[in-house]
């Protein structure tokens, strides 16, 4: 059986195939500008090999070699600027494409999803980052590697094939010497890799709950223990270092031992072409500097490598697919029957048999104790999770045949404490239906009465609120959320605890705009609140999953 850490290796060697294969252009450009200015570089040696014979008294060079040369040189620069951004472009390209996937992917997924903020942040932003260095600097390298060392071979071997050989025997030893110095590097990068994460990890953590160490005293216990993590992590990047100064020796190494082999061979040549001579040794350093990229950009591979398989399980997952809305319903049915959802083997099923049915333009409340499977309807309809058994209909139509996204372009929800972003009220609002007119804008507010409170406000509702909602009130912040639904103007309405955390007075205001919400829509509430269930519509009662009392349920 392959272990879970083969698994993870095999999905993400797979997901970088297939971010290569659609990224093959963008790759290739930088590769093709490379090889391009290999033969610039090779023109330019050759001409140069020329001059520095004519320098030692050899006829066959001049003026126009000399233009020739700066020619040729000035165009393998501007050939090496060109391919640097082409691997910037590549790299960014790469970056925005995972970028948008993983992103689309974490949202998709919803409230339902099994990763915390902090590591869907992570995933997002450091992992994605660590693979624009993949695709912009590891990819394109590795192929110069191979292409250009091969590209010099030929010229060699053309002036002198001996010296070509050498040349050969060289790259041939090249793998070897990474290999005798490179295979513990790939084991104590990876290792260096992992350390810098936990000890980020742990920072980050701690930062987190500083308050609490604080309170308990705990403050210096926990900077001791950061220092000693810090220290692992010093310690493993010295092995890195060292392993990369060994490699770069062995390159080095390599390099001085192909020249003087070269160097002998022709100092030993009689009666043979200087400028040949000349012109196989100035190849040596063009023949290792792609060499020596190869070698710098290694560890890119290695922390992609990391990236890789993190991002592999959301961005290989398959996409959930369904039908589209033909179009939007102008007032829907919602049926439930014998609807099972669990979500986790484990435990006992959230819903456990479920049937109700909410008529057109009806206001449904779940009612019923903490647990009982309230949020998990509403979880549902968004489309969030799936159930494994039963029936969910809209208007008589199979809902889950619909894809999750289109599930939820039929409804506006609000959930508890609603999340306001940093910005203007108005602008806050309009998130909900970014295309609406200001005048739509302002009948929202007006219908949520935001407008009430707005008005006390020197900027009105241009007024900026912090992050989450900071500078308004619980009931004010659930009106903004109230707003945003009235803008959306869905046949469907679903409502978690939208009056918890508020006092009665403000309830009862927060409740009077939600009867007006409901009016004329399918509105289903899960709600805590007597006063809710008292003023807002039908009541469910469900305990452990199920309808309880099911004389009460809703007829016809
Ligand atoms: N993502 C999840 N993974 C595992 N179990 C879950 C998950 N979400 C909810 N549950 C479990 O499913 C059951 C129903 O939860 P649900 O949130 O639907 O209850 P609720 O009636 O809305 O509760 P509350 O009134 O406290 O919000 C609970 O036992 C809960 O622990």
């Amino acid at each position: 059986m392959a272990s879970p850490s083969a698994g993870r290796q095999d999905a993400a060697r797979a997901l970088l195939r297939r971010e290569s294969r659609a990224l093959r252009g963008r790759v290739l450009l930088p590769v093709l500008l490379g090889v391009a200015a290999t033969a610039c570089a090779l023109g330019t040696t050759w001409l140069t090999a020329r001059l520095l014979a004519a320098l030692l008294g050899n006829p066959g060079a001049g003026w126009p070699e000399l233009a020739a040369a700066a020619a040729l040189a000035l165009l393998g620069a501007a050939l090496g600027l060109a391919q640097e951004r082409a691997q910037l472009a590549a790299g960014e390209a790469a970056r925005t494409r995972l970028r948008d996937a993983a992103f689309a992917r974490l949202l998709a997924a919803g409230p339902a999803a099994p990763r915390g903020v902090g590591e869907a942040a992570s995933l997002a932003v450091d992992r994605v980052e660590a693979l624009d260095g993949y695709f912009g600097r590891w990819l394109p390298t590795a192929m110069l590697a191979l292409l250009s060392p091969l590209m010099v071979i030929a010229a060699a071997s053309t002036a002198d094939p001996r010296s070509g050989l050498l040349l050969l025997i060289a790259g041939l030893l090249y793998p070897v010497a990474m290999a005798a110095t490179g295979i513990g590097a790939a084991q104590a990068s990876r290792r260096q890799f992992e350390s810098l994460e936990r000890l980020s990890g742990r920072f980050l953590d701690r930062m987190r709950g500083l308050p609490t160490l604080v309170l308990f005293n705990r403050q210096e216990a926990e900077a001791e223990a950061l220092g000693k993590a810090a220290d692992e992590l010093r310690q493993r990047t010295m092995k890195v270092l060292r392993v990369a100064f060994l490699s770069g020796t062995a390159l080095e190494l390599l390099s001085a031992l192909a020249l003087a082999c070269i160097a002998w061979r022709h100092g030993a040549l009689e009666g043979g072409d200087p400028a040949a001579g000349l012109f196989c040794l100035l190849l040596v350093p063009t023949f290792f500097a792609p060499l020596r990229s190869f070698a710098a950009a290694y560890h890119e591979r290695l922390s992609a490598a990391g990236a890789a398989a993190a991002l592999a399980p959301l961005l290989l997952a398959e996409e959930p697919g369904g039908l589209l809305l033909e179009e939007m319903p102008p007032r829907v049915v919602v049926t439930f029957t014998d609807v099972r959802l669990t979500y986790d083997p484990a435990r006992p099923p959230a819903l456990d048999g479920l049937s109700f049915r909410v008529n057109a333009g009806e206001t449904l409340v779940l009612a019923g104790p903490s647990g009982a499977g309230k949020s998990s309807v509403l979880r549902l309809l968004l489309g969030f999770n799936r159930p494994e058994a039963g029936r969910i209909a809209i208007n008589g139509q199979d809902a889950l045949a619909l894809k999750p996204a289109e599930l939820r372009r039929l409804s506006s929800y609000v959930g508890q404490k609603p999340h306001l972003f940093r910005a203007s009220i108005r602008d806050n609002i309009r998130f909900a239906r970014p295309d609406a007119s200001p005048e739509q804008v302002e009948a929202a507010a007006a219908a949520a009465r935001v407008l009430d409170f707005t008005a006390g406000l020197s900027q009105g509702l241009d007024t900026l609120v912090g992050e989450g909602g900071w500078g308004l009130s619980g009931g004010q912040a659930q009106r903004v959320a109230l707003a945003r639904a009235f803008l959306r103007d869905t046949p469907l309405v679903l409502l978690d605890e939208p009056t918890a955390h508020l006092d009665p007075g403000t309830e009862s205001e927060v409740i009077e705009s939600l009867q007006r919400l409901c009016m004329g829509r399918t509105a289903i509430i899960a709600s805590h609140s007597a006063a809710a269930r008292a003023r807002l519509g039908r009541v469910l009662e469900i305990t452990g999953g199920r309808a309880a009392g099911s004389a009460r349920l809703a007829q016809g």
